[in-house]
C-alpha cells in the first residue's frame, strides 16, 4: 500500500537506522540520535538524488523517529502559507538548508484551544518601527512547541497584535530565539525543555518567556495582514487564514494515524499466526491464536481501519490540494469545507487508532507488554495525536459547527458542499435497504445506512438546538446543552466519510485489479462497514437507519466475515510492504521467528550485559549470606 521506497536498502544498510538499540537510550541520546538521523537522511537525499517524496517516505520508514519534526511539518509550511513573497525569499532558503531551525510557538501554559485568549502580545512601536514581544505572566509563556526546548533558533510566535491601545487579534511573528554563533538565548528570552513525556521523548518540547523582545516590523508574517510604518493595520484575507498551517498538519495526522495502525495490525496479525495456545478440541493440536474468533474480533478492526485510513488520506489529500491551490490564489471559498472536514477526520482517525492499538497490544498477550513487541511504544507515541493540533472534542465540535451550517443551507433549499450533499435528501423517505440477511453483504447498502444515520444525527441535534433557542435559552447555553450530541453527529459524519472512501476506492480498484484481489478488498470493506454499525448499534437504531431485525442480520454477517478474512489476514498486512526495520517489533517479523527475536532482544538488554548486577554487591550478597545489613 505504501509506495515502495526504492531506496529502503540504502537507508537500512546504515547502522544509524537500525532501531534495535533505541530501547536503552536516555532522553539526551534519543534527542541527539533523532537529529543525527535527519541530517543523515538529508545527506542520503543529496548523495542519491532523492526527491522530496523519497525524503518524506524515508521519515515514514523510520516511524517519524527523527529530529526537526516541527521544523519540517509546521515551521516551513507556516512560512509558505503565512509569509509574503519577499519574506519567503528571505526565510525559506535558510529554513530548507537548516541554517535556521524553527518551531511553531502558539500554545501557552494557560491556553492551547482558545486561541482568542492567547496572552502573548506583539505591540507595535512606531518610533523604532519594531514589534515588542511580551509574555506578561506565568500563564502566557509558550509551552509545548516541539524543538523549542533546545534546538530552535527561530520561532513563529503567535501573538495578539497591539497597535496603540487596540488589539487586532492573533498574528504570526518570526522571532529569533538563539544566537546563530553560539546557540545561547538572545537577550529577553528564557527558554528550555518542559520535561519528559509519556512518549516522543526524542523531541524537546519547550517553554518560552519573552521579556520585551524587539523584532523589526518586517518580521510579522504578512501574507494575510500587515502593519504599515505609520501603524495602520491592513487585513488582506479572513483572519482565519492565519490558521492555515493547522489545517495542513491535521491532514498529516490522518496519515500518521494510518501509519501507526498499520504497524499495530501487522504485529498483532503476524504474531497471532505464530502463537499457538490451547485447542478447541480435547487433545487436539494447539491452535494458532489467530484462528480463535475472539482474536479475529480483537484484531481485524485494526486491519480494516488501516485500509480505511489509507483510502481516506488519499481522498482528503486530493480535496486539500484543490482547496490549497484556491486559497493560495486568494480564493477562500473552500476554507470552511476543508477545515470542517479535516478537524473532524483528524479527531476520528486519532480516536480510532489509539483505541485499536491498545486492542493490538492486548492481543499479543504478555509479550505485548514488552518493549520489544513495540506495540505499546507505538501506542504511547500515538496518544498525543488526540490532543495535538486541537483536542479531539474541540475538533469534533468544529466539524459539527460546519455540519450545522450545511444542514441549515440544505433546509433552506440552498446548495451545500459536496461532502455533505446527503443533507439535501428527504430524510423521511428513507427505507432501510437491508430487507433480508443476504442484503448485508452489499457495501453500498451499508453506505446508505451510514448516510441515514449521519443525516439523522445532524438533523436531530439541529432540531434540539432550535428547540432550546425557541424555549428561551441563550445561544451559549443552548450550545452547551447539546455538546455531546454535536460530537456524536460529527463522529457519525466522519465514520460515513471513511466508509464512503473505502467503498468508492474499492469500486475504483475493481476496475483495474484481479477479481481475486478485488474480492479480498470488498470483503474487508464489508467487514469495516458491518463492524462500525455493530459497535455504534445504539446510535444506528436510535436514528432508525436500521431496526432490531437488521442489527441481528448485520451481527451475524460480521461474524461470518471474520472467518472470510482469516485466510487473507497475513497477506493483507504483508501488503503494507513494511520493512522489519520500520516495524522494529520482535513479535511482528516477516520471518515469523517471534520467539528467537524476543530472546535476541532480551540478550541485548543492558541489564544482561553483566552476570552479577551491582545491586548484588550493595545489598543482595549480605542478604543472601545472612550478614547483618548495613544501615540503609
Ligand atoms: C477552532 C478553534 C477551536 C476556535 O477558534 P476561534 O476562537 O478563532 O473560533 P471561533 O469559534 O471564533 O470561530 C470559528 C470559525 O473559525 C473557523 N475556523 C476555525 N479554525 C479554522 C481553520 N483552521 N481554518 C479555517 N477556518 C477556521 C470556523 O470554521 C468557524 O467559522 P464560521 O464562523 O464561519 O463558522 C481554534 O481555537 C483552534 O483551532 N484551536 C486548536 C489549537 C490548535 O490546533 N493548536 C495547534 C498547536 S500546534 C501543535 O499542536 C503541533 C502538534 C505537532 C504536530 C506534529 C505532527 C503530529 C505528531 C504527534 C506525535 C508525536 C509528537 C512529536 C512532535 C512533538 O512532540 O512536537
Ligand atoms: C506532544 C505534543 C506536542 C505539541 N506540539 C505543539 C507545538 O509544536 N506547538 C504548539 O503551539 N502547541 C503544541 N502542542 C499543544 C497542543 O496543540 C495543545 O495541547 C492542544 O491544542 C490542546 O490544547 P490544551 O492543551 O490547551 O487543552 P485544553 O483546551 O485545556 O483541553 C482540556 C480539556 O478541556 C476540553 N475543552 C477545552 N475547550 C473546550 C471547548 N471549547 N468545548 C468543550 N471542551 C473543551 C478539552 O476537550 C479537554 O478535554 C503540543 C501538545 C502535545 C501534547
Amino acid at each position: 500500500m505504501q509506495k515502495t521506497f526504492k531506496n529502503e536498502k540504502i537507508l537500512f544498510a546504515e547502522p544509524l537506522f537500525q532501531c534495535d538499540g533505541l530501547a536503552g537510550f536516555t532522553r539526551s541520546e534519543l534527542y541527539e540520535n533523532a537529529i543525527h538521523r535527519t541530517l543523515r537522511i538529508n545527506q542520503l537525499k543529496k548523495e542519491h538524488n532523492w526527491t522530496q517524496e523519497d525524503f518524506d517516505i524515508a521519515i515514514r520508514c523510520l516511524n517519524y523517529e527523527v529530529g526537526f519534526v516541527i521544523h519540517l511539518s509546521m515551521f516551513i509550511p507556516a512560512i509558505e502559507r503565512l509569509a509574503t513573497d519577499d519574506q519567503k525569499a528571505k526565510w525559506l532558503p535558510l529554513a530548507e538548508s537548516y541554517r535556521i531551525l524553527g518551531t511553531y510557538a502558539q500554545t501557552e501554559l494557560g491556553h492551547g484551544t482558545n486561541l482568542m485568549a492567547l496572552e502573548t502580545t506583539a505591540t507595535f512601536d512606531p518610533r523604532t518601527d519594531e514589534f515588542v514581544l511580551r509574555t506578561p505572566q506565568l500563564s502566557s509563556m509558550k509551552w509545548w512547541p516541539g524543538s523549542l526546548g533546545k534546538t530552535a533558533t527561530h520561532a513563529i510566535v503567535l501573538a495578539q497584535l497591539i497597535i496603540g491601545n487596540k488589539n487586532y487579534g492573533m498574528n504570526p511573528f518570526m522571532v529569533q530565539l538563539r544566537s546563530l554563533e553560539d546557540h545561547m538565548p538572545l537577550p529577553g528570552i528564557i527558554v528550555g525543555d518542559i520535561g519528559a513525556k509519556l512518549g516522543a521523548n526524542s523531541n524537546d518540547n519547550g517553554f518560552l518567556i519573552l521579556n520585551d523582545v524587539r523584532i523589526p516590523r518586517e518580521n510579522m508574517l504578512a501574507r494575510n495582514s500587515k502593519v504599515t510604518k505609520d501603524g495602520r493595520y491592513i487585513q488582506t484575507s479572513t483572519n482565519k487564514a492565519n490558521y492555515a498551517t493547522m489545517v495542513l498538519v491535521r491532514l498529516s495526522i490522518i496519515r500518521w494515524a494510518e501509519d501507526t495502525i498499520k504497524n499495530g495490525s501487522l504485529i498483532a496479525i503476524r504474531y497471532s499466526a505464530v502463537r499457538r495456545q490451547s485447542s478447541l478440541q480435547a487433545g487436539g493440536p494447539e491452535m494458532q491464536v489467530l484462528d480463535y474468533q475472539t482474536q479475529q474480533y480483537k484484531i481485524f478492526p485494526s486491519l480494516a481501519a488501516s485500509y480505511a485510513l489509507f483510502f481516506t488520506y488519499e481522498a482528503m489529500m486530493k480535496e486539500y490540494e484543490i482547496a490549497y491551490a484556491q486559497i493560495m490564489r486568494g480564493n477562500n471559498q473552500l476554507l470552511g469545507q476543508i477545515h470542517g472536514q479535516l478537524s473532524g477526520l483528524k479527531a476520528f482517525a486519532s480516536d480510532l487508532v489509539t483505541y485499536e492499538l491498545e486492542m493490538c497490544r492486548r492481543s499479543c498477550g504478555g509479550h505485548g507488554y514488552l518493549k520489544a513487541s513495540v506495540v505499546g511504544e507505538t501506542l504511547l507515541h500515538t496518544l498525543p495525536l488526540v490532543t495535538v493540533e486541537g483536542d479531539n472534542t474541540v475538533m469534533y465540535l468544529q466539524c459539527a459547527r460546519y455540519l450545522l451550517k450545511q444542514i441549515a443551507k440544505a433546509l433552506a433549499g440552498q446548495d451545500v458542499d459536496e461532502p455533505t450533499s446527503y443533507l439535501k435528501k428527504d430524510i423521511l423517505s428513507y427505507t432501510c435497504p437491508v430487507q433480508k440477511g443476504e442484503h448485508c453483504t452489499n457495501p453500498n447498502y451499508l453506505l446508505k445506512i451510514y448516510t441515514q444515520r449521519a443525516h439523522s444525527a445532524i438533523a436531530s441535534v439541529a432540531r434540539q438546538l432550535q428547540f432550546d433557542l425557541e424555549s428561551g435559552k441563550d445561544q451559549s447555553s443552548a450550545f452547551n446543552n447539546n455538546l455531546v450530541s454535536l460530537v456524536q453527529a460529527a463522529k457519525a459524519h466522519c465514520q460515513l466519510c471513511l466508509m464512503k472512501n473505502f467503498v468508492e476506492s474499492v469500486s475504483a480498484l475493481e476496475r483495474t485489479c484481479s477479481e481475486n484481489l478485488a474480492s479480498v478488498l470488498r470483503q474487508l470493506c464489508l467487514y469495516f462497514g458491518l463492524h462500525g454499525i455493530v459497535t455504534a448499534s445504539g446510535e444506528f437504531l436510535e436514528s432508525e437507519a436500521i431496526g432490531l431485525q437488521q442489527l441481528e442480520w448485520i451481527k451475524a454477517e460480521e461474524l461470518k466475515s471474520l472467518a472470510a478474512i482469516r485466510p487473507n489476514a497475513v497477506a493483507l498486512v504483508d501488503a503494507f510492504d513494511l520493512h522489519d526495520q520500520t516495524v522494529m517489533s520482535a513479535l511482528g517479523r516477516y520471518d515469523g521467528n517471534a520467539y528467537q527475536h524476543l530472546f535476541e532482544a532480551a540478550k541485548r538488554e543492558p541489564m544482561n550485559q553483566t552476570q552479577v548486577p551491582p545491586a548484588y554487591y550493595k545489598y543482595l550478597r549480605d542478604l543472601i549470606k545472612g550478614q547483618p545489613l548495613a544501615k540503609l
